[in-house]
């Protein structure tokens, strides 16, 4: 499932499965709390009963010594999530475990479902206070459910919960849905917790992944991330996401078919001067093993016989100003442009910046071409449908400072505010693709269609935080812009196969091994 919902949207498509009447609250609450245990029951086979990691047979009684094995605390809250708790500490004590269940809130305004499972509790064993779940009972390092909140978070924690979860720190810990001190929508923290609370060792999360899950803090909280089926796929199919994980989804339009050079288009960078030509050269030699037909560097003629001792299949040619500029794009083969690498921020910059976004073409600007584009509204008003920004949060909050002050003000009320939005806000004033860095890079074009290449979980890539990777990257898209990718395809795929890269090569990667991955990540593309 490529799809990532937000707390609204997982709201609408279980209030439609119940509508359907195919399926209770109840009996998706009891799913959810049996994913759960299956979970954990798979995650470590060594704490799973006799039976194994399915549900406990209705007939089945335990034997004297299948009791008390195992120790589980269950933090339960005042909406659903304490329901799915309820659930789970039913079952765990099923399987033999010794459980206690503690509450924040007020068991008679438990919403209907999980005041059913509170009930069902009741009858094989306690609830205590929330205020009553003190130090003693992290002796022995229990296992911890924490279902305080979920998808219902979205302001900072009561003191008593954030204590509670505090002190867990040295136990194994299984959120269920998203750990309760971060926002499902956002992954940023909503308290902050002194000193930390660990990672949850695992969440178990229902239907598909939040973007809690996946941006900010989300990925570092929440420790292994398992999406458990509870059977709302029918549902997902009406209601229309509108964020998805990236991926290389045209991936078919990588091979290269009949043609010469020039079908494949011609991407042309524009580099700084004197020893500023790394970064262009870097997204140069992107662009060119991404499969643009011919790749050209644009300089100052005083940096041409520099960047000619380093380049070979990348052609060169000198670009003193945008007068200069202007005659190269008499070539009409010329149908990708990237400027911003190394680029410089002075007078000559801003008037090529302005030559490229005039010129109509599709263009990736990135780095310098953002600082200046921040500078001078006149430019950034040019900017058209056909441009992809690429900006790392420096450079995002420079450009977009409102936006970014939004996105950093903690949350007080819901619905928060996401890196998501922030993305999809900054696409819509600048009326071209917004491709937002960082290990959560965020994709948007002006319509707000939006993807998320995360690289974490499995796809964790921190080698991938190394000078010039950025190059790169801006580089890579400027190449699939030239063999006619649309800006978000462009983006998306190029950001995905960035990562992919990376993990090839995995520790200890430069910027420059990143093309270098390319025809192997390519190749097991096509195989697959
Ligand atoms: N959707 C689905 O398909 C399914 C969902 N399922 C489960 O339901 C969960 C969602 O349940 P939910 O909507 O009841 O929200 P939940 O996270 O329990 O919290 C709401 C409660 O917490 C309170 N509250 C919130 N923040 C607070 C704070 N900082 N401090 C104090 N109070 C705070 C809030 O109070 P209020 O804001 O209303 O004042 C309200 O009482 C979901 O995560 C999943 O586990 C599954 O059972 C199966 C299918
Ligand atoms: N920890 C990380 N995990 C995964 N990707 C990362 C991480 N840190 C940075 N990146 C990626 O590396 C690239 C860095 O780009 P940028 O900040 O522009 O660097 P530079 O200017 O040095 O090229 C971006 O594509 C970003 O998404
Ligand atoms: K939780």
């Amino acid at each position: 499932m490529t799809e990532v919902l937000t707390a609204a949207q997982m709201r609408a498509i279980e209030t439609a499965a119940i509508a359907s009447g195919d399926v209770t609250g109840l009996e998706l609450m009891e799913r959810a709390g049996r994913g759960v245990v299956s979970a954990i029951f798979e995650e470590w086979p060594e704490l799973a009963p006799s039976w194994g990691p399915a549900p406990k047979p209705p007939e089945y009684f335990l034997q004297d010594d299948e009791k008390g094995k195992h120790r589980a605390v269950v933090l339960c809250g005042p909406g659903n999530n304490g329901g799915d708790g309820f659930v789970v500490a039913r079952l765990l004590f099923a399987a033999g475990w010794d459980v206690e269940v503690f509450l924040y809130g007020d068991a008679d305004k438990l919403p209907p479902d999980a005041k059913a499972n509170y009930a069902r509790w009741l009858e094989l064993g306690r609830v205590c206070a929330m205020s009553a779940c003190t130090s003693e009972r992290w002796v022995g390092q229990p296992l911890v459910i924490d279902a305080v909140f979920g998808i219902g978070a979205c302001r900072p924690l009561p003191d008593t919960v954030r204590n509670v979860l505090m002190a867990t720190v040295n136990c194994p810990r299984i959120a269920i849905d998203v750990p309760s001190m971060l926002s499902s929508d956002t992954g940023m923290m909503l308290s902050p917790m002194w000193g930390g609370v660990g990672a949850a060792r695992l969440t178990v999360t229902f239907h598909t992944r939040k973007p809690g899950h996946l941006l900010e803090a989300g990925p570092e909280n929440c420790g292994k991330l398992r999406v458990v089926d509870i059977g709302l796929g029918r549902f997902a199919v009406a209601h229309q996401a509108h964020v998805r994980l990236a991926q290389c989804h045209t991936i078919g339009a990588l091979g290269k078919g009949n043609g010469h050079k020039y079908s494949h288009g011609h991407a042309f960078i524009l580099s700084g001067g004197i020893a500023k030509g790394g970064a262009a050269r870097l997204a140069a030699r992107g662009a060119l093993r991404i499969g643009a037909g011919a790749v050209t560097v644009g300089c100052p003629e005083a940096a041409l016989v520099e960047n000619a001792t380093q380049l070979n299949a990348v052609m060169l040619t000198s670009v003193d100003d945008a007068a200069a500029f202007e005659g190269i794009l008499e070539d009409a083969r010329i149908n990708a442009l990237c400027i911003g690498p190394g680029l410089g921020l002075g007078a000559r910059e801003a008037a090529l910046v302005g030559t490229v976004l005039e010129s109509g073409r599709a263009a990736v600007l990135d780095a310098d071409a953002l600082t200046l584009l921040a500078r001078d509204a006149g430019l950034f008003a040019k900017l058209h449908k056909s441009c992809v920004l690429t900006p790392h949060a420096g450079e995002f909050a420079r450009l977009f400072p409102d936006i970014a002050d939004r996105l950093n003000a903690p949350a007080t009320k819901g619905p928060a505010y996401s890196k998501v939005d922030a993305a999809r806000e900054a696409a819509k004033r600048a009326g071209c693709v917004v491709l937002f860095k960082g290990p959560d890079t965020v994709i948007s074009d002006p319509k707000g269609r939006c993807s998320i290449n995360a690289s974490v979980y499995a796809r964790a890539a921190p080698w991938l935080a190394t000078a010039g990777s950025g190059d790169v990257l801006a580089g890579f898209i400027t190449g699939l812009l030239a063999r006619g990718f649309a800006p978000q395809q462009a983006a998306e795929s190029g950001a995905w196969l960035h990562t992919e890269c990376a993990l090839k090569f995995g520790p200890g990667l430069i910027a420059e091994d990143l093309p270098e991955q390319l025809p192997a990540v390519l190749r097991a593309l096509e195989a697959s």
